[in-house]
């Protein structure tokens, strides 16, 4: 199975054609985007294993779909909290943030302190519309993320990356290396300079749309909606 990848100009505007022709809402796609996020931890590691799980989310999509991966979690029978420190008006948003609430998932906000009780940790803070150098509050959670032996997993890109260019060639994402990354929908070009384990999930986009786009659906099996791709099997 070998899959192209999608570069952050035509991730965006699949994302605009899907909620366009493809009529779509965000949430549909961010719960889709959240719920493969959350399987895809409960494959690589069980709540029994570890049961913590910190949730770093972003100010945009990404970020959204940490918050609706954490509600997975929690069903799954982990213990999450959620790092949320730029919080947006949108309503969307704050219905996620009510829905964790109401489940009592704490929201944090010290992220070195939380990260140091975490058996886990979800990296939902930029997606595929980062760029240039990280802003404040998220220069320290990067260099956290990137200097402490919690595992972590990608949601979409490892944080702080290029999308095309892969790891900065200096600051505080230069040393950060997840454990593992979910590609959303396909994967980006960042690919290349990744090392772990490495999956795709997103299972909302046909075959004529992929094709369209120029990516490849792969090859989920049954009712799942994540699926393991081995970097090898990525055209670059
Ligand atoms: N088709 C798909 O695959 C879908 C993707 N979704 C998610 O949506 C993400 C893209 O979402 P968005 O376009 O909202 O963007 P992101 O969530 O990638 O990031 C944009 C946000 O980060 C901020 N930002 C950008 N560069 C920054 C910097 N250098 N320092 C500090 N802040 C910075 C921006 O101001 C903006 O608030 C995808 O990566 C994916 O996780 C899903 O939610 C929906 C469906
Ligand atoms: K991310």
């Amino acid at each position: 199975m070998a899959l192209r990848t999608l570069t952050a100009k035509s991730a965006a505007a699949l994302d605009a054609e899907l909620m366009s022709t493809g009529a779509f809402s965000l949430d549909q796609l961010m719960e889709l985007a959240g719920l493969s996020a959350a399987q895809c931890l409960h494959t690589l590691s069980p709540p029994t294993k570890t049961p913590r799980i910190l949730v770093a989310c972003g100010p945009g999509n990404n970020g959204g779909d940490g918050l609706v991966a954490a509600r997975h979690l929690y069903h799954f029978g982990y213990k999450p909290s959620v790092y949320f420190p730029k919080q947006t008006k949108h309503e969307l948003y704050a219905r996620l943030r009510k829905q964790l609430e109401q489940l009592k998932v704490p929201f944090v906000t010290d992220f070195t302190a939380a990260a140091k009780e975490a058996d886990y940790i979800l990296d939902a803070i930029f997606g595929f519309s980062f760029s240039g150098e990280v802003r404040e509050p998220f220069p320290s959670v990067i260099a956290t993320l990137a200097s402490m032996k919690v595992p972590v997993l990608a949601v979409d890109a490892p944080s702080s990356w290029n999308i095309e260019t892969g790891p900065p060639s200096d600051g505080p994402g230069k040393e950060y290396m997840p454990t593992a990354l979910i590609s959303l929908t396909a994967p980006k070009p960042l690919v290349k300079w990744f090392r772990g384990r490495h999956f795709v999930g997103g299972r909302f986009v046909g075959r004529e749309v992929a094709e369209k786009f120029g990516f490849d659906v792969p090859a989920y099996r049954g009712g799942e909606q994540v699926v393991e791709v081995s970097l090898d099997d990525v055209k670059l």
